[in-house]
């Protein structure tokens, strides 16, 4: 940055700098008058300095790097660099010139006594400060919405929309804990699309899909909102039923089971029903027993009802 003079011996107007708007401008402008203006080439730093000052901009204007990707435009007339006059701390090193600028410089000491001397400056230091903490906030919710737009796009199986197997690791043994703890049971089942390669096979990968959703859209609609519905794998499904005793879960899984003899997978309605069916394994929690067991006494029982034909339900 180069010296070009003061803001004395400057061209510019007080009253054009919000800083001072409805202060008294005259005591003000008596003790800015030394202040040095500076010129700042396109894409110069504004360099640190090693005392905290103020910026505000006179002509052009500066990006103001916040660190996480994000800038903000400081324009003619806007100020920068108050925070760090208050709490002493310099942090001017994001500050970067977009284009040729002229910038008035005020250090801290003087920013101290501008306050002093003019409630205005004062009060219009306060209003900015408050509408920076506010825009402050709106970024870390917009951040902390975004953090939990991802934790559940890494939960959820893309396809399906249903929980994934990270999902399932996380929180069924946190379920089988509870459970164990509470005494209240838990029941699981698993299922899985009948002849689901032929499927494939004859009407094609994406129509294979189609079912898919389909079938996890019937799990979605038929349970209630305590239960759990996840992708365990390509085309096996798991519903979770916390509270839930071995014989309600069974009557559950039959429900599931003709709802799903029922669903479309087919818009063209000369395609008789069922498109798409499914075979079910129930097991419940059993006393000392740990997740892995569950899933493996629902697959035994879902491997029973493949073997006994398909498209039926079976209960550990
Ligand atoms: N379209 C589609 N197919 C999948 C997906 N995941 C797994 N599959 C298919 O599912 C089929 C599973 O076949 P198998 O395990 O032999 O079982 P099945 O044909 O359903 O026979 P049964 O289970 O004994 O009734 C395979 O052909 C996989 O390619 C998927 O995301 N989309």
């Amino acid at each position: 940055m180069k010296p070009l003079s003061t803001f004395a011996a400057s061209p510019y107007d007080i009253a054009d700098l919000h800083l001072f708007r409805d202060a008294d401008m005259t005591s003000a402008s008596a003790l800015l008058a030394d202040c040095p203006v500076m010129v700042a080439a396109a894409g110069e730093l504004v360099s640190d300095p090693a005392q905290p000052r103020l910026v505000i901009v006179l002509r052009g204007a500066l990006a103001d790097a916040t660190g996480d990707g994000a800038t903000t435009k400081i324009l003619p007339g806007e100020s920068c660099g108050e925070q760090s006059v208050l709490d002493g701390e310099s942090d001017l090193s994001g500050l970067k010139a977009l284009e040729e600028s002229e910038l008035l410089l005020i250090e801290a000491d003087l920013v101290w006594r501008l306050i002093d001397e003019s409630d205005g400056v004062a009060r219009n230091l306060l209003r900015l400060l408050s509408f920076r903490i506010r825009a402050a906030n709106m970024q870390l919710r917009r951040r902390q919405k975004l953090g939990e737009f991802y934790r559940q796009l890494s939960m959820n199986d893309g396809l399906t929309g249903l929980y994934n197997r990270a999902w399932l690791n996380d929180v069924l043994p946190r379920l089988v804990a509870t459970a164990h703890g509470t005494r209240v049971p838990l029941s699981l089942i698993m299922l899985d699309i009948d002849h689901f390669k032929r499927f494939n096979d004859q009407h094609g990968h994406l129509l294979g899909d189609e079912a898919l959703r389909t079938a996890a859209q019937v799990l979605a609609h038929a349970l209630r909102p305590s239960d759990f519905a996840v992708r365990y794998g390509g085309e096996e499904l798991m519903v979770i039923l916390p509270a839930t005793s071995g014989p309600v879960a069974a009557g559950v899984a039959e429900r599931l089971c003709e709802r799903m003899r029922e669903a479309v997978v087919f818009d063209d309605m000369r395609l008789p029903l069922p498109h798409v069916t499914a075979s079910f394994g129930v097991a419940s929690l059993a006393e000392g027993q740990d997740e892995q067991s569950l899933i493996a006494a629902a697959d035994a029982a879902l491997y029973r009802a493949k073997e006994a034909g398909r498209n039926r339900v079976e209960v550990a």
